[in-house]
């Protein structure tokens, strides 16, 4: 370890940017989580310049895959990193389809102000223009920077710094593919981040939940709107036992005439029921608009997308039942 620089510890969990396909032209077909941590730190060099970096094999898998026990795994390894009087920063590779989903959970549980940057690729390192690499020095670059600091779990794609609380993957294929519909916190160019602006919702060391709390996740589904839609889903989440069903609304979180009458029912059971939108670019759902939440005792997501919402809500439901605290929170975190 040389004195002077950051000490930054990459936690690997496979997906792309750990991925290999069988020509430099295959830049969508190959397979997900094959290169291991140590081959992803050697295959970039200057890595060193930035930081004394290590490197820890946590998972393998694409992400796709992830369970809650993986997220409870990964979140308690950066909690006890975090805590470590020799680390200044944590990066973890992911893959890119649910890294929007891990990064929030951090976000919401780990109690530290260090940096804690979760980064994927959109190309096999294998490809030709893979992205893997830059995408991984300026995580490093960013994990091991002092202004990056408190400013809650960070993800670097595309030369952008994204919060990891709204930023979602808007677009596959392309290497531009994660966006926030509020815009990105920063830039990073050459090793160098540029800041612009600050998460103002609740986060990290001003979060009330942590970690090292949380023995296990509740069941949360995720039921989606359409044309012809039925209360089948709903039902089957229900009986499954998920304690709080996501609805994903059309538009502004709107409700079918034919699921309302179930969704009543199953709040009436102890379910939560929790509207948010399938809009693109972010959803904006409020209360009592589309639908009586006040008279229906549901929560609204506000502005944090389906999947997002799942990972509030069984956060959330570790520390409550209320659906008054649970609505709180979502307009909180
Ligand atoms: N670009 C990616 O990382 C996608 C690969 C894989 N589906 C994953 O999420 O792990």
């Amino acid at each position: 370890q040389e004195a002077g620089k950051p000490n930054v510890v990459i936690l690997a969990t496979g997906g792309t940017i750990a991925g290999a396909g069988a020509s430099a032209a295959n830049s969508a077909t190959y397979t997900a989580a094959k290169v291991g941590v140590d081959q992803l730190i050697a295959g970039v060099p200057e890595l060193s310049q930035l930081a004394n970096v290590r490197g820890e094999q946590v998972l393998q898998i694409a992400s796709e895959s992830i369970t809650n026990d993986n997220l409870l795994q990964l979140g308690r390894r950066v909690a006890e990193l975090a805590d470590s009087k020799d680390v200044d920063g944590i990066v973890i590779t992911h893959g890119t389809d649910t890294l929007e989903e891990t990064a929030y959970f951090l976000n919401l549980v780990e109690k530290t102000d260090k940096p804690i940057i979760v980064v994927g690729s959109m190309r096999p390192g294998t490809a030709m223009s893979a992205d893997g690499m830059l995408n991984l020095y300026n995580a490093v670059a960013v994990a091991g920077s002092k202004e990056a600091r408190g400013k809650g779990v960070l993800v670097t794609m595309n030369d952008e710094i994204q919060s990891g609380r709204d930023v979602t993957k808007s677009m596959n294929i392309k290497t531009e593919a994660f966006k926030s519909p509020w815009g990105p916190l920063g830039m990073v160019v050459e090793g160098k981040s540029y800041w612009f602006r600050l998460p103002a919702k609740r986060h990290t060391m001003d979060s009330e939940f942590d970690i090292k709390d949380i023995k296990s996740l509740p069941n949360v589904g995720i039921a989606y709107s359409y044309g012809n839609v039925d209360d089948t889903a709903y039902k089957a989440f229900a009986q499954a036992g998920a304690k709080a069903i996501i609805h994903v609304g059309t538009g502004n979180g709107s409700v079918s005439s034919r699921v309302v009458p179930t969704l009543q029912a199953l709040r009436k059971d102890g379910v939560q029921i929790i509207r948010s939108s399938h809009v693109n670019n972010g959803g904006f759902v409020l209360r009592n608009a589309e639908q009586p939440d006040d008279k229906y005792d549901w929560v609204v997501a506000h502005d944090l997308n389906p999947q997002k919402a799942r990972i509030l809500a069984m956060v959330a439901l570790t520390k409550t039942q209320d659906s008054k605290e649970l609505q709180r929170m979502f307009w909180e975190y």
